[in-house]
């Protein structure tokens, strides 16, 4: 299995979607950027990219694409992003990169969404990948431990752990911190993503429910798809 080439292969699959004149939001991560390398491969007019990072931008810029932001444009035709784990009902484990605020703004704005990913990450149940969750730097030990506190209500015994870089503190694009929560199965993610909502501190979590269309998974021989 080759991973880097499954990726590829839904990118590529992705860009495919995509027609002259729209609107299109760029996610974030390495699969995406494939799917970023393919839009500008296609040379298509007028269209009009919002990215969901800093890093995403930088690359659609030296592609060539013509950038905007949300401001600007605050309704987008389809939204391509990679994602941390694609589990039933196209639910979704996304920040990984750390960009899921910024990724799960753009979605909200878009007509259509398009999630793609390697095989690895279609899952039977979320949770395996540690979930992302977003919180402002002042007074984030207090949130994380109202996070744990939700956790242990959802029988989850795992605290989460602020994420560290090798020169301190993980900082989002916005400024903010991760904490990444070792949940192992999560069973029932829509109860989870109001509990973590209502934490004062909490930007935002990692959870995408209800909002792709469309899974494009690359496997070896190709791409399947995967309808919510
Ligand atoms: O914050 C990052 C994003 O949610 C990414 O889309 C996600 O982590 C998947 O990234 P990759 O395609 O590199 O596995």
């Amino acid at each position: 299995m080759n991973t880097e080439i499954q990726k590829r292969r839904a990118g590529e699959a992705a860009a495919q979607h995509v027609e002259v004149g729209m609107v299109v939001g760029l996610g974030t991560g390495s699969t995406a950027a494939w799917f970023v390398k393919a839009l500008a491969a296609r040379g298509l007019h007028d269209l009009r990219c919002v990215p969901t990072s800093e890093k995403t931008a930088d690359l659609a810029r030296d592609l060539g694409l013509t950038l905007s932001t949300l401001e600007d444009t605050p309704r987008i035709d389809l939204t391509v992003d990679g994602a941390d784990e694609v589990g039933p009902g196209l639910a979704l484990i996304k920040g990984g990169g750390a960009a899921l605020l910024r990724e799960k703004l753009v979605w909200e704005a878009s007509a259509r969404c398009i999630v793609i990913a390697d095989h690895a990450k279609v899952v039977p149940v979320l949770g395996a990948f540690p979930l992302p969750i977003e919180v402002v730097a002042f007074g984030h030990k207090t949130t994380g431990n109202r996070i744990a506190d939700v956790l242990a209500d959802h029988d989850i015994a795992a605290p989460a752990r602020v994420r560290q870089a090798d020169r301190g503190l993980v900082r989002t694009d916005g400024g903010n911190l991760i904490y990444d929560a070792a949940c192992k199965a999560i069973h029932d993610p829509a109860r989870l993503a109001d509990d973590l909502k209502l934490i004062t501190g909490v930007v935002e979590h990692g959870l995408f429910l209800d909002l792709a269309d469309l899974a494009i998974i690359g496997t070896d021989d190709g791409v399947e798809t995967i309808n919510p």
